[in-house]
C-alpha cells in the first residue's frame, strides 16, 4: 500500500529500510502523507525495542521467536537490528544456531515474504536477468548456499536459504555491513531429501539434485554472472557438501573476492580459541597431539590451519602432520584407504603408525585416545555424543588440561555437552562449542560461560575488512590474521578461568580489531590498495552501519 498524502515519497511507511513505524514524528507524518495511517502515540526507538523484546519473550517457543524476528526484519530493518543489538546473547540463538536449523527445516511451511535471490536450475538460461532483479543495486556481500549440507542437519533444499539470511543478519549486527548492501542467494539445484520431495508444500524445484557435471557448470555460470553484475562483491560460500565445497573454493579463490566460511572461517575461529586454550594449558599447539573427529570440509579446513600454525611454531610439515589424527565415520584416516580425497589423504597416517595397537579393524576414536597422548580433541562430525565419558576420561588421565571442542551444530549434534565434559574431567577441560550451551557452575557459586567457537566471530569481521580496504582477494594469510587477532582478544589470556573467546557484548569491538588485522594483511599481500593503519581504521569506522532513525 502506498500512502497518498500531499508529499507522498513512495511508500516510506512500508519500506523496511526507511520506515520508522510508530516512531514517525507528528511532523514526519504530515510531511510524508502518513497522517491517519498510524496510531496516535509517537514512540521512541528505545520504546519500540522494549515492546519488541516483550513480544519475543511472550512467544511460546524459539521457532515462534525466530518467525517473529524474521517478520520484524522484513518490516523494519533499523528496528530489527536495534532489537538484536540490545541483547546479543539472547538474540543470537534465535536468529542463528540452533533455531535457524528449525527455520530451514520448516522453511516452506513458514514462508512469508521474499528475501534475496532463488536461482533455480530450470531458469539457468536467465542467470544474468535474475541477478539484475536483485532488490538492491549496490551489494558488498553475498552469502550463497545450495542447501545440501545445512549445519549438521543435511540436505534442506530450498530451505537452506535460512542460512544465508541468518549469516547476513550477523554481517550487519556484528560486522556493520549495511543490510541494503547484502544479498542472500540460494542455488536451487534440487534436493535428495525424500521428505522434502514428498512434501506437497515444498517450495523448491521438486527434483533430485543434478549431477556433478551439470552442477559445476551451473556454479561456473553463476560465478561468471556475479562477476559481470557485481565484480567487487565478496562472495561467501556456505554449507556446501564436502565433495563440492573444496573444489569450488580451489577453482575461484584466485579469481575473485571469495572464501568458504565452513572451511576457512571455521579454521580461523578454532585457531583463535586454541590460542587461548593452549595459553591456559601452558603449552604450544606444536607440542600437542591433535585429534579431529570428522573429515568433512570443516574438519579438514581446521586441521590445515592447525598444521600451518605448528609449522610456524617450528615443526617441519611432516612433523606437524604426524601430530594430527583424523577419524571419520569409518575410523582413522590411513594411507591404505581408497575412499579419501586429496585433502583428506594429506592427513592420513601410515598404517604402520598403528600396527602395534593390536586392532582387528580400523582404529576408532577410542583407540587413538588410548594409544596417543591427545591434548586437543576437536569435533566437526555431526555425531551427537561421540565424545563419550570413557573417551574423555581416558584423554584426561594423560594431560592436565584437556582441550575439548565439540564444534558440530546445531546443539543436538554436539559431540558432547560442556557440563558432562566438565564433570568427567573434574573441571580441568578447556571447552568451546559450536552452538550455545548454558554456563558451567563452579563450587564457589560462580557461573562460567562456555565459549561458542563458531565462525560468526570471523566472517562479519572479514566482510568489514575487505569492504573497508577494497580488497580483491581473501588470502590464507588474511584468515590467519583474523585467527590471531581473535586469539589475542581471548579473555582467558588474562584470566585462566574466563571463557576462551570474547563475550557477545564485546563482539563488535573485537570485529573492528579483527577487521583491522585482516585489512592490514590484505594490504601487505598486495590484494588491497596501500593504506596506513590510520586510514584503515577510519575506513572501517566509516563502513560500519549502525541502526537508528
Ligand atoms: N562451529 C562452527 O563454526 C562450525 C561447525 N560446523 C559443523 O561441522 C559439522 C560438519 O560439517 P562438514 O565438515 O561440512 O560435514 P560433512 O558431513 O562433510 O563431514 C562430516 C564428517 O564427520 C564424519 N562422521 C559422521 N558421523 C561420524 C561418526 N559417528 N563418527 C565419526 N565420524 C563421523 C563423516 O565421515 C565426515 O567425515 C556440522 O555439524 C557443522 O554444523 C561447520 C562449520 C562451522
Ligand atoms: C556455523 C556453520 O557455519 C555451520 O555449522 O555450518
Ligand atoms: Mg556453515
Amino acid at each position: 500500500m502506498t500512502p497518498t498524502g500531499a508529499d507522498d515519497d513512495g511508500g516510506i511507511l512500508t519500506d523496511p529500510m526507511r520506515t520508522k513505524g510508530t516512531a514517525f514524528t507528528a511532523e514526519e507524518r504530515r510531511e510524508h502523507g502518513l497522517l491517519g495511517l498510524l496510531p496516535h502515540t509517537v514512540t521512541t526507538l528505545d520504546e519500540q525495542v522494549g515492546r519488541c523484546w516483550g513480544e519475543v519473550h511472550r512467544q511460546a517457543t524459539d521457532i515462534q521467536r525466530y518467525v517473529y524476528l524474521r517478520g520484524l526484519q522484513d518490516r523494519n530493518e533499523h528496528l530489527f537490528y536495534s532489537v538484536l543489538a540490545a541483547d546479543v546473547p539472547t538474540a543470537l540463538p534465535l536468529v542463528y544456531t540452533p533455531t535457524v536449523a528449525e527455520g530451514c527445516r520448516r522453511f516452506s511451511a513458514l514462508w512469508r515474504r521474499p528475501r534475496g535471490l532463488y536461482l533455480a536450475w530450470p531458469d539457468r538460461e536467465h542467470l544474468a536477468e535474475m541477478l539484475r532483479n536483485r532488490p538492491h543495486r549496490e551489494v558488498d556481500v553475498i552469502v550463497v548456499t545450495d542447501g545440501q549440507r545445512i549445519l549438521g542437519i543435511g540436505d534442506q533444499g530450498v530451505g537452506g536459504m535460512g542460512i544465508p539470511v541468518g549469516k547476513l543478519s550477523l554481517y550487519t549486527l556484528i560486522g556493520g555491513i549495511d543490510p541494503a548492501r547484502t544479498l542472500p542467494i540460494l542455488l536451487d539445484v534440487g534436493t535428495d531429501n525424500a521428505d522434502l520431495l514428498d512434501d506437497p508444500f515444498y517450495l523448491g524445484w521438486r527434483q533430485r539434485r543434478i549431477d556433478d557435471e551439470e552442477y559445476f557448470a551451473f556454479v561456473e555460470d553463476f560465478v561468471a554472472a556475479v562477476e559481470d553484475e557485481m565484480p567487487d562483491v565478496l562472495l561467501q560460500w556456505e554449507d556446501f557438501a564436502t565433495p563440492h565445497a573444496a573444489p569450488i573454493l580451489a577453482r575461484y579463490r584466485d579469481r575473485l573476492l571469495t572464501f568458504n566460511d565452513d572451511i576457512q572461517g571455521t579454521a580461523a575461529v578454532a585457531l583463535g580459541a586454541l590460542q587461548g586454550a593452549t595459553d591456559v594449558a601452558g603449552t604450544r599447539l606444536a607440542d600437542q597431539q591433535v585429534v579431529m573427529l570428522g573429515a568433512g570440509s570443516a574438519g579438514i579446513g581446521v586441521l590445515e590451519m592447525v598444521r600451518q600454525e605448528m609449522v610456524d611454531q617450528g615443526l617441519t610439515d611432516s612433523q606437524a602432520r604426524a601430530r594430527c589424527w583424523v577419524v571419520d565415520v569409518r575410523g582413522l584416516l590411513t594411507t591404505d584407504r581408497d575412499d579419501l580425497s586429496d585433502d583428506q589423504r594429506a592427513f592420513a597416517h601410515d598404517p604402520a603408525d598403528v600396527a602395534d595397537w593390536g586392532l582387528d579393524g580400523p582404529a576408532q576414536l577410542g583407540d587413538v585416545v588410548e594409544h596417543v597422548t591427545v591434548g586437543v580433541l576437536l569435533g566437526l562430525s555431526t555425531a551427537q555424543g561421540a565424545f563419550t565419558e570413557e573417551i574423555v576420561r581416558t584423554m584426561a588421565a594423560k594431560v592436565d588440561r584437556p582441550i575439548v571442542f565439540p564444534l558440530s551444530n546445531p546443539t543436538a549434534n554436539a559431540e558432547a555437552r560442556p557440563a558432562d565434559l566438565d564433570a568427567w574431567t573434574g573441571g580441568r577441560a578447556l571447552i568451546a562449542t559450536g552452538s550455545p550451551f548454558p554456563p558451567l557452575h563452579r563450587d564457589d557459586g560462580d557461573d562460567v560461560s562456555v565459549a561458542q567457537c563458531n565462525n560468526v566471530y570471523i566472517f562479519p569481521a572479514v566482510g568489514l575488512a575487505v569492504t573497508a580496504a577494497r580488497a580483491t582477494r581473501v588470502t590464507d594469510a588474511m584468515m590467519r590474521a583474523a585467527a590471531r587477532a581473535l586469539g589475542d582478544a581471548s579473555p582467558a589470556l588474562a584470566d585462566s578461568r574466563a571463557p576462551l573467546l570474547p563475550a557477545w557484548g564485546e563482539v563488535r569491538d573485537v570485529a573492528d580489531d579483527i577487521a583491522l588485522a585482516v585489512a592490514r594483511q590484505a594490504v601487505a599481500d598486495g590484494v588491497a590498495p596501500r593504506a596506513s593503519d590510520d586510514d584503515l581504521r577510519g575506513r572501517i569506522a566509516a563502513t560500519r552501519w549502525t541502526p537508528g532513525y
